[in-house]
């Protein structure tokens, strides 16, 4: 293990003084951002509440953007919110996945920050007692795809968009925690398939394949297939639920428990890599070309 990822696991522990690092704080004083980058809507009816990831243009997952995640769910959780619909102010991007600016050239301290936060935030949605719901309005690559399959149900607008994890087709490799996921909605053949190639998938191949439970033509009816299915749980006693929900998931939550350093050091190591890096700064390069 390379001296400098050493010394960032010293910093983390000697600041939380254990192995389990705190979901949703921030690590180094920032200034703060006065416009929210996720919107939160709580319908006073029903008491659901609509997340609105609103960081332009592509909502891509970086430390900012993470911490406010982390602590939106937090605040749902504690004010006994009934349901969580994660969707997008974008009318064609529901989250480009991981800010690849996080990782590329990024000293491995801010890497560790980044990776550290992502996991934490991950695990607080993907664990949560609250029924969770991705309305996905726009393409959902990578981290993106990650987010959604976090989320108990996903209903997603057809039939433009795509989906998928796709790291394999930029260089690198998704951890096990997102192929857990990808393998709890899919299978193991599927995952297999889907990751080793790094498929995109359209929104009706999705469907097919078990990735999304349902398809609909606009955002409008993505949020009221949403509410129809958090509505399923109105009569179900929320803390027999909520257990059922972290047995179902207990692969993903135990890994995330006992490998959470080991997989931090792991993404440091990787990402930092020239391999890694070069494929980065050619994908950065397309994208750019893509956009001018
Ligand atoms: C080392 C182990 C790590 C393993 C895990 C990795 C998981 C990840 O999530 S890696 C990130 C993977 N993400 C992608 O492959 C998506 C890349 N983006 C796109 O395909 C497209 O942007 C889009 C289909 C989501 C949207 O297309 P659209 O035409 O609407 O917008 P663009 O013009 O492409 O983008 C606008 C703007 O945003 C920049 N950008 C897009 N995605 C990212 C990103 N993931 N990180 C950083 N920046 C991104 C893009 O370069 C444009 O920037 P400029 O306006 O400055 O040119």
């Amino acid at each position: 293990m390379a001296g400098i990822y050493r010394s960032t696991r010293y910093v983390l522990q000697n600041a939380f003084g254990s192995r389990s690092l705190p979901g949703a704080v921030r690590f180094y004083s920032q200034k703060p951002d006065p416009a929210p980058l996720i919107n939160v809507d709580v319908d006073s009816k029903t008491g659901v509440a609509t997340v609105t990831m609103n960081s332009p243009p592509v909502n891509t997952l970086n430390t900012p953007f993470l911490n406010e995640m982390g602590g939106v769910i937090k605040e749902l959780e504690k004010n006994k919110t009934r349901g969580l619909i994660l969707t997008s102010s974008s009318n064609s991007v529901f989250s480009a996945g991981l800010d690849i600016m996080e990782m590329y050239k990024a000293p491995r301290d801010q890497m560790a920050v980044f990776w550290t936060t992502l996991q934490n935030t991950w695990l607080s949605l993907y664990r949560t007692g609250i029924p969770t719901v991705a309305a996905i309005n726009g393409h959902a690559p990578a981290g993106g795809c990650l987010l959604a399959l976090s989320c108990e149900y996903r209903v997603m607008v057809g039939p433009k968009f795509t989906i998928g994890l796709n790291e394999t087709q930029l260089g690198i490799v998704a951890p096990p925690w997102f192929l857990i996921c990808m393998r709890e909605a899919v299978g193991p053949r599927q995952t297999e398939l889907a990751l080793t190639s790094g498929k995109m998938f359209t929104a009706t191949e999705a469907l097919n394949i078990g990735l999304v439970d349902q398809l609909v033509s606009n955002k409008e009816e993505a949020l009221a297939e949403a509410h129809k299915f958090i509505a399923r749980f109105a009569k179900i006693p929320p803390l027999a639920r909520k257990l059922t929900k972290e047995f179902t998931r207990q692969e993903g939550i135990k890994y995330m428990e006992e490998k959470m350093l080991d997989d931090l050091e792991t993404f440091v190591d990787v990402a930092s890599s020239p391999s890694a890096q070069k494929g980065m700064e050619m994908y950065l390069e397309a994208l750019k070309k893509k956009s001018t």
